[in-house]
């Protein structure tokens, strides 16, 4: 059963510079399903447009075009304020997103009023502290009468993460929620939504830079780059088998836990990927990434073909030629431009030779692994 279902969704923003007036598109053609009970995990560089696809999905802004529709159990279209109960998004900055001059429950309070989830003095007060204790916030009557800043950076998260259910939601957006956590809480924070998600069966939208995380914590991962969803599938099969280069490029460089280096680092001599805003997208409808792309190829400026491994939860998707069959046999790219003829990356970003293959047998090391960690 569908929750939510993002289709085709474009979003353009207007650019102006003196009297010179451009658009620039953030978000480009993107489509997934959030169901109930699963995590799809947004991941990519800095301004791939994954914050953008969280605003539009929690009306902050308007898409330029394509669809956010949810539904409820019954197949039912959710619209207008009933909308706002079922989606909500926990944000990046727990510092930002509470309002100093008002208590914790008066944060817990507004929404449960405002959607009709409690009446009357005492009602709100003991709705609002079964939330704080299923935030792990206690002695639930203490917080309550806590003003943001008179707690830690984890607990004014978790605030939020309350807050975010008293409404009844049925879907969260969490956009970098532990990114501004201290490294040793984040993991607290993360099973806490976790087990929220488990016990309320939410469907999740995991937005993040890491690629741990995102296994650890989601069911399918969605990688973005320059406004482009390049490469999904299940959480495992895209962060052990990488097929698009770009993926490739950011699960080699994911910290490795033993030196602290990015791999990429160790393996190129220089390192991790440009920032996405480094360098503007290429004018064409062809690959964004090919000047970048140690496999670029000629073919790469045409229009970039979907490519599917696998069927069902298992399917993998690339957008990338060197999986079409029109690549094999394609020329290389000029010099310059790094090169390739057909040939699928290995994770050090070597070209191997032959035809391109469904299925590249050279795998990463599994850095990102799963590893259990206590809610704390
Ligand atoms: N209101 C806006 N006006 C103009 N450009 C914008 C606006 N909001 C975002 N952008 C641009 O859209 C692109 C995508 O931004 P977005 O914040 O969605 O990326 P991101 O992947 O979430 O990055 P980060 O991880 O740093 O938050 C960026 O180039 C950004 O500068």
């Amino acid at each position: 059963m569908t929750t939510l279902e993002v289709r085709d969704l474009v979003k353009d923003f207007s650019l102006r510079s003196g009297l010179r007036h451009a658009r620039f598109r953030a978000v480009d053609r993107v489509s997934f399903t959030l169901v109930p009970g699963r995590t799809v995990a947004l991941v990519g560089e800095s301004g791939s447009g994954k914050s953008t696809v969280a605003r539009v999905i929690a009306r902050l802004e308007k898409p330029t075009a394509g669809t956010v529709t949810a539904v409820d159990a019954d197949g039912g279209r959710i619209g207008g304020r009933a909308y706002r109960h079922h989606v909500q998004m926990v944000f990046q900055d727990p510092f930002a997103s509470l309002n100093p001059f008002h208590t914790v429950e008066h944060h817990l309070v507004r929404p449960l009023k405002l959607h009709g989830r409690a009446h009357g003095r005492e009602d709100l007060r003991r709705r609002a502290e079964q939330l704080l204790e299923r935030v792990n916030l206690t002695p639930a009557a203490s917080v309550a009468g806590r003003r943001p800043h008179e707690l830690s950076g984890g607990q004014r998260q978790r605030v939020a993460i309350a807050r975010a259910l008293a409404p009844g939601a049925r879907v969260v957006i969490a956009d970098e929620p532990v990114s501004m956590l201290d490294v040793s809480i984040r993991l607290g924070v993360l099973n806490l939504l976790a087990r929220l998600q488990r016990e309320d069966r939410l469907a999740v939208l995991y937005i993040t830079h890491d690629l741990a995380t995102a296994r650890h914590f989601s069911d399918e991962i969605l990688v973005m780059y320059r406004g482009r969803v390049v490469e999904r599938g299940a959480a495992d099969d895209v962060i052990l088998t990488p097929r698009h280069p770009y993926t490739r490029l950011l699960a080699a460089a994911a910290p490795d836990p033993e030196s602290g280096r990015g791999r990429a680092e160790l393996l190129a001599g220089n390192g991790a990927p440009e920032p996405a805003t480094a360098t503007p997208p290429p004018a064409d409808s062809g690959c964004a990434f090919r000047d970048r792309c140690p496999h670029a190829m000629e073919i790469c400026s045409r229009p970039v073909p979907e490519h599917t491994a696998g069927a069902g939860e298992r399917s993998h998707t690339a957008l990338c030629w060197l999986y079409a069959d029109e690549a094999r046999g394609a020329r290389p790219a000029p010099a310059g431009t790094g090169a390739a003829t057909g040939a699928a990356p290995d994770t050090a970003g070597r070209a191997r030779t032959g035809a391109a293959t469904d299925t590249p047998t050279n795998t990463p090391t599994d850095t990102a692994g799963r590893g259990g960690t206590a809610e704390r």
